[in-house]
């Protein structure tokens, strides 16, 4: 290094040390002036706080809320940070869209600035939240404020090989996780310590330290230190002392900011409710989108496969809207791609189960529509609570069976939940169930997924806790059936078994058929008549059958062809197959009927391994330290397609070889049949020559015998005459060998019919 050199680079280091030094006695003087304003907290009224700049924040905290538009806290913001601020336990519950993640990250924030935390100490906070999305959505929020902090931060949520996370993490200060992970971490990785953790938040805490997370979070807890600051939220908290013991929460200060408030739900919230039957929810469903194509709709559902076959079928309707679905059986991939799909997009609906019901904070959603009944009203709470966020307005609607309305109303209305009736309009109204039937009498893949929803909706009215409201006697199963599309009815094992079970007394008093007098509710309001079609759902149908004509081509020349062999597709001028015939068929010919099923270590089943493939991008966010950026995502989702469009393609490819081969070998065979056939008359014209041949070189019997005894030998005659035609046989049959031989080398398609 040459003289100049040297002093430039001691005076650059001179500059960054003086600079360092300025930063360390500016942020170290802010310190003492902030935990000094602290202590006068203690006298503040937090009503009378109507802006960030004061309560004791750090300038970079104030910088990051500035940026983000936050200026004025919200109530919640302001009843828990006046305490999270000074380190104290806070149990805050607000309503949804109230601002609760702010409430617990800007302490986060601000407690770990004030005891000086930085990357040589390790992890500081922990962030635990039941889902990937909202765990997602958390880590966007803190990145955001945080931005001029000087924090690391990581988010862990499943999805990436374990051991490439082990030393990321090790460094990180902040981590927002799922339980399920952390547990996963603490017990496998040897590099990873919740030693120093000074403080915990659980958000939808309630759920957290519910019965469904109870051992992972039990787990966690005992390895966390116990001396720290511990803050729960959520929108319908646990009061369970147990709860917050098991929390570890130390005389916790309780914030309900909406406890005398009139309803539990967000005010600019519309709610209502409409009865019909079970078998008419979907009809329902359908004009309602129809109806609302230029809104943003989110459809709750009972299950993962009621959420996956409406997505599915909707797709094939066409609704004249796009349409999404979110539910546990995604990848992690896709389910955070259709995320942010949704909250992008003005106008869609999305099929999802009760995974996008909590914490989800998606811009602009008009209509929370519940198809199904949530298992409680804390459910409600929180599906409704997708809507009128902040300062917004929205509307929910609840599609209650006749049986569900008065139990369901009670337990609503004793939370503070009032909801109202709403008649529907019945003249705008159009079945879809022929539609669907149509669909599905072509489609068998569908069908199936069909007879899985159905399957899955009945069970889980069975499993639900409140059998008040949900009583499985109360559907009307073959019609329920119908309504999906479904031709016939698919037999509930598991519903034969339980009656069986049964005493007959219960059945007989939730039984649907009762009389009058036992249906109160009934009596009360008029069914739903669903008759009448409106002429834009007309011009549908007409529409549809064409298209679904082409559906159902392609399906059958990519789909069914494709996986079956010729022999197995029954085709309907065949006499149909027994499934024990296809079944020996497909043992013939070595096709494999149960496949094995493959699970990640999340517990989720690996789906088709060419799906698992992964464009280059996404090798690229796999190898990511921590957090998914979506415009990375979006890219992702184009490549994947590609990919899948690629392998489309060539399956297709292939189909059409196999196509072309066959139709090479059954011309091969037919030119062979000729051939053959033109061989025999050659040999015929051959034999008569040899045998003539053979006749004339014998002596003249007439001159031997005397003409009558030749002609009681004709028998021999004949017998000359048969073996030259046998000889001539054999004779052919080398012809044919060495045909074999040299066209074997020639054409492949004709040895193989030749060895047929
Ligand atoms: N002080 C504020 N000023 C303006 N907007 C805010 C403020 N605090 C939060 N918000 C906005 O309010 C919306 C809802 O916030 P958040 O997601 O934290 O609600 P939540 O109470 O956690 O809801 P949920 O119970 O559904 O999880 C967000 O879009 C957020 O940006």
């Amino acid at each position: 290094m040459d003289k100049r050199r040297k002093k430039k680079f001691h005076k650059n280091k001179e500059e960054k040390d003086e600079k360092s030094m300025t930063r360390v006695l500016r942020e170290e003087s802010e310190i003492n002036e902030l935990e000094q304003k602290k202590l006068e907290m203690a006298n503040v009224n937090p009503d009378e706080i109507d802006s960030f700049a004061k309560f004791p924040l750090s300038k970079y905290t104030l910088l990051g809320l500035k940026h983000n538009g936050f200026t004025v806290p919200t109530k919640v913001q302001r009843q828990t940070l006046v305490y999270s601020l000074r380190g104290m336990d806070v149990v805050g519950a607000a309503k949804t869209g109230s601002g609760k993640t702010l409430a617990f990250i800007i302490p986060l924030l601000e407690n770990l600035y004030v005891k000086k935390w930085s990357s040589v100490d390790g992890l500081g906070a922990l962030i635990i939240t039941p889902t990937r999305e909202l765990a997602y959505q958390i880590f966007e929020v803190l990145k955001n404020v945080g931005k001029s902090h000087d924090f690391s931060a990581g988010l862990i949520i499943g999805g990436k090989d374990l051991k490439y996370e082990w030393n990321l993490i090790s460094g990180c200060n902040i981590l927002i996780c799922t339980p399920g992970r952390l547990l996963h971490h603490m017990l496998e990785n040897p590099d990873f310590s919740c030693e120093y953790v000074q403080m915990l938040v659980l958000d939808e805490a309630d759920q957290c330290l519910s019965m469904g997370f109870a051992e992972t979070m039990n787990c966690i807890l005992e390895e966390l230190p116990e001396d720290r600051q511990t803050m729960l939220f959520s929108a319908t908290q646990t009061r369970d002392v147990k709860d917050l013991i098991r929390a570890g929460c130390k005389n916790p200060v309780f914030c309900s900011v909406h406890e005398f408030s009139k309803t539990a739900t967000p005010r600019g919230l519309v709610e209502s409710y409409i009865v019909c039957k079970c078998e008419e929810k979907f009809t329902f469903l359908w004009s309602f989108i129809r109806h609302h194509r230029k809104n943003k709709i989110l459809v709750f559902m009972s299950t993962c496969k009621q959420a996956k076959y409406m997505f599915d079928i909707y797709c094939k309707l066409n609704a004249g809207v796009p349409v999404l679905c979110l539910h546990g059986g995604m990848n992690q991939l896709r389910r955070l791609a259709v995320y942010d799909i949704f909250c992008q997009k003005e106008n869609v609906v999305l099929f999802a189960t009760d995974l996008a019901s909590r914490g989800l904070d998606i811009p602009a959603v008009d209509w929370v529509v519940q198809i199904d009944c949530p298992e409680d009203v804390t459910t409600y709470i929180h599906r409704v609570g997708r809507t009128a966020r902040y300062a917004n307005s929205g509307e929910a609607v609840l599609v209650l069976t006749p049986h569900e309305e008065e139990p369901m109303l009670a337990n609503l209305k004793a939370k503070n939940i009032e909801v109202d009736r709403i008649e529907v309009d019945t003249s705008k109204m159009s079945s879809i169930h022929t539609k669907m039937e149509i669909i599905l009498s072509k489609n068998n893949e569908l069908k199936e997924e069909s007879v899985r929803a159905f399957k899955a909706y009945v069970k889980s009215v069975t499993l639900m806790k409140d059998k008040k409201v949900f009583n499985v006697d109360s559907i009307d199963i073959d019609a329920y059936a119908r309504s999906l599309g479904l031709a016939v009815t698919p037999r509930l094992r598991f519903l034969q078994n339980q009656k069986k079970q049964r005493p007959k007394q219960t059945e007989d008093t939730h039984n649907w058929n009762c009389s009058a007098d036992e249906k109160p509710w009934k009596s009360k309001f008029t069914t739903l008549d669903f008759g009448t079609e409106d002429i834009d759902e007309e011009d549908f149908l007409t529409s549809t059958k064409k298209e679904q004509a082409e559906i159902i081509q392609e399906e059958e020349e990519s789909s069914e062809s494709a996986s079956f062999p010729e022999d197995l597709v029954v085709s309907s001028k065949k006499k149909p197959l027994t499934k024990q015939a296809v079944v020996k068929k497909l043992m013939k010919k070595n096709i494999v009927l149960n496949t094995k099923i493959v699970f990640n270590e999340e517990g989720v089943e690996v789906k088709n391994p060419e799906k698992q493939q992964t464009s280059e991008v996404a090798q690229q966010l796999e190898d990511q330290k921590s957090g998914i950026n979506i415009t990375q995502l979006q890219e992702i989702m184009k490549q994947e397609d590609v990919i899948d469009r690629k392998l489309e393609a060539s399956k297709k490819r292939e189909q059409k070889e196999i196509k072309k081969r066959k139709e090479m070998a059954k011309k091969a065979e037919e030119k062979i049949e000729v051939e053959d056939m033109v061989e025999e008359g050659d040999e015929e014209s051959d034999v008569d020559e040899r045998t003539q041949n053979i006749i004339d070189s014998l002596p003249d019997p007439d001159k031997i015998y005397g003409r009558k005894k030749r002609d009681s030998d004709s028998d021999s005659d004949d017998e000359v005459s048969n073996k030259s035609s046998d000889e001539s046989d054999d004779g052919r049959g080398a012809a044919e060998s060495s045909e074999d031989d040299s066209s074997s080398e020639e054409s492949e398609p004709e040895k193989k019919v030749k060895i047929r």
